[in-house]
């Protein structure tokens, strides 16, 4: 198997009830890349994300078909569900820091683990915002409420908080879609930087973000992968004329 290659799917089907909205998926995702999932609205993406953390259990009804491996593993066999969540950590489309401190969001998940040092977890949480790219912002108020910071800074304490747990993979949901341009800037530059330790896959509407940051895009319709490939490739001669109309904004 390729050294690369995070998760394989494999004839993946999700219904909901006994709508299908998701139809024979098949594709292979690689770690230390930017994977970008774009479509219209309703055609899957956020569905497809959260089948890679099995976050999809959480609504009833759910029923998958096919499956996922991750590092060779079948994420829908017999796993620790708990654990997969704690290697695939998630970034949602609103910032949702907990009504906490700075630290104890950081902290959180740590504790959650079984860390109870302060040393140890001064440690996680400096080393986390760092790698958010936003400790030298906060480092002087880490007692402050999370809440009480702009959008742009509390996405990138989610960001340091899925971190901290020493996540594989970064499932990121329309991370910027509600950023201004400079905080969207911001985290795409982290995600750039990220890549190079984790697996990113990231779904957006915005069609020159995913041109911008992605090594690889894939592009849904009515639940199913119309087209999967090199980022370049997808934006600058698609296979598929579907894939075109949507990328040129004809449609969606
Ligand atoms: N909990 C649910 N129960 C029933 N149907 C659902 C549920 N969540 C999503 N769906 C349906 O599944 C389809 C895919 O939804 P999903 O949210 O994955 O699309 P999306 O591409 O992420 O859309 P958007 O870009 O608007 O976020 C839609 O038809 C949606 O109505």
């Amino acid at each position: 198997m390729d050294n690369n290659v995070k998760f394989i799917v494999e004839n993946l089907d999700l219904f909901y009830g006994d709508f299908k909205a998701l139809k024979n998926i098949n594709m292979n995702i690689n770690t230390n890349e930017i994977t970008a999932l774009i479509g219209p609205s309703g055609c899957g993406k956020s569905t497809f994300l959260r089948t890679l953390n099995r976050m999809n259990d959480l609504i009833e009804g759910v029923k998958v078909d096919g499956s996922i491996r991750i590092d060779g593993e079948d994420i829908y066999g017999d796993i620790d569900v708990i654990k997969l969540r704690t290697r695939v950590g998630m970034v949602f489309q609103k910032p949702n820091p907990f009504p906490m401190s700075i630290y104890d969001n950081i902290a959180y998940g740590p504790r959650a683990h079984g860390i109870k040092k302060k040393s140890e977890l001064n440690e996680i949480v400096e080393k986390s915002l760092r790698r958010a790219a936003i400790w030298d912002e906060v480092k002087d108020r880490l007692k402050r409420n999370a809440i009480s910071l702009s959008g742009g800074q509390q996405q990138r304490i989610c960001i340091a908080r899925a971190l901290a747990i020493e996540p594989e993979v970064l499932l990121m949901d329309e991370p910027t879609s509600a950023l201004d341009p400079i905080s969207t800037m911001k985290i795409e530059d982290l995600a750039t930087e990220l890549k190079k330790d984790y697996s990113i896959i990231m779904v957006t509407h915005n069609m020159q973000q995913a041109a911008r940051i992605s090594d690889k895009t894939a592009f849904f319709l009515l639940g199913e992968l119309i087209e999967y490939d090199k980022t370049e490739k997808i934006f600058s001669n698609p296979e598929d004329s579907k894939t075109e109309e949507y990328i040129t904004g004809r449609f969606g």
